[in-house]
């Protein structure tokens, strides 16, 4: 039974974001979203996660009013926003490619919104100066988009969407033209950012390990419906369903005793467990990945299943690619799932 909801004072809301029953349907084509009901809180981060085309940016783009919603509602700050102009929703949203204008200093990209409303230059400046600032970007302000990296412009580009004070900052893939080393760093930042403004960020994201470190919500998307929507550490331990425990965590799915199961791979061994489930399998594959080793098997009718060990208790006693193992885990690691 879901809890019974608190009530909510007139305009108040503890929502920054509620999606109803939404759906869409491009011409001709089966339902990319297909109905999906969401409540986003009230100053949170929030990753849309999901293979591709499973429907995460048709969903952010109907949330920005880029795209017509088919059936449904978007409510934003407690307002029915579904057929209003992009505009007048109080989001912003920032691309994938930065989108910076080249012709522009960082500083006047920062500034464009404001110079599209009429503020003085001398004001808009200040302003742009203000949130160049908080993406730590003020030294390179006079630079040209040319003259940045692309984690710089990144940053400009950022500065150029919270200046107009979205209620909801809409992220399409924003970390995914980064290194892998800069993508980090950013995730740092945008997480830094999002609290410090205390407004909700909806990031769309293909990257498991993204969702995990900068969500308070995740929410787990595939052909066109949510599977899941919770906590980081909820959707990680207690997966709803056998795609979640795949996608998500990596989690080996198992049938035992005629109930589907997933078991981390962190909580499997390769060796012999006592009082655990045994599994006889030969070792395919090691992935040395630092402090962890990944070590896949494959039991006698070639199903898989793979097991995540500290280095130390790898290398104690290193088993080899072609050996005979014994893949276990104990029960109390098995959470059920529901398909
Ligand atoms: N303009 C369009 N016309 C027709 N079909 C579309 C259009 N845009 C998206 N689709 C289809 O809708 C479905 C969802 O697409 P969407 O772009 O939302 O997925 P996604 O999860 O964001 O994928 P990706 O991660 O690859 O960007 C896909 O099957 C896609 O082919």
């Amino acid at each position: 039974m879901p809890e019974a909801e608190p009530p909510v004072e007139d305009g108040a809301t503890k929502y920054d974001v509620e999606l109803v029953a939404v759906s869409k349907s491009y011409d001709g084509g089966a339902k990319a979203v297909d109905t999906i009901s969401l409540r986003i809180p009230k100053a949170s981060y929030c990753c849309l996660l999901g293979p591709s085309g499973c429907g995460k940016t048709t969903t952010l783009r109907m949330l920005a009013g880029h795209e017509s919603v088919t059936d449904g509602d978007v409510l934003i700050h407690n307002r029915n926003v579904t057929d209003g102009a992009p505009s007048a929703r109080g989001t912003s949203m920032m691309f994938q490619s930065y989108a910076l204008f080249p012709h522009l200093s960082a500083l006047d990209n920062a500034a464009f919104s404001l110079k599209i409303k009429g503020v003085k230059k001398a004001e808009r400046h200040a302003k742009a100066m203000e949130f160049l600032k908080l993406v730590q970007m003020d030294h390179l302000a006079h630079r040209m988009p040319a003259q940045l990296s692309g984690g710089q412009q990144q940053r400009v580009a950022l500065a150029r969407s919270l200046i107009t004070r979205p209620k909801v900052l809409l992220l399409d893939e924003p970390l995914s033209a980064l290194d892998p080393f800069l993508r980090v760093l950013m995730r740092t930042e945008l997480k830094r950012i999002q609290t410090e403004l205390g407004i909700t960020f909806v990031h769309v994201t293909h990257s498991q390990e993204e969702a995990l470190a900068l969500s308070d919500l995740v929410v787990v998307m595939s052909d066109g419906q949510i599977m899941q929507a919770g906590s980081a550490r909820d959707v990680f331990e207690k997966p709803s369903n056998a795609f979640v425990a795949k996608f998500i965590g990596g989690h080996n799915v198992i049938d035992v005793e005629g109930r589907k199961v997933s078991v981390r791979a962190d909580k499997c061994r390769i060796v012999q467990s006592v009082g655990g489930t045994n599994i006889p399998a030969e070792v395919t594959n090691i992935e040395y990945q630092g402090p962890m080793v990944r070590i896949l098997v494959k039991d006698s009718d070639g199903k898989e299943y793979h097991a995540q060990i500290s280095d130390s208790r790898f290398f104690a006693d290193p088993p080899v690619i072609g050996e005979k193992v014994t893949f276990s885990w104990m029960p109390e690691d098995e959470w059920r799932l529901a398909a």
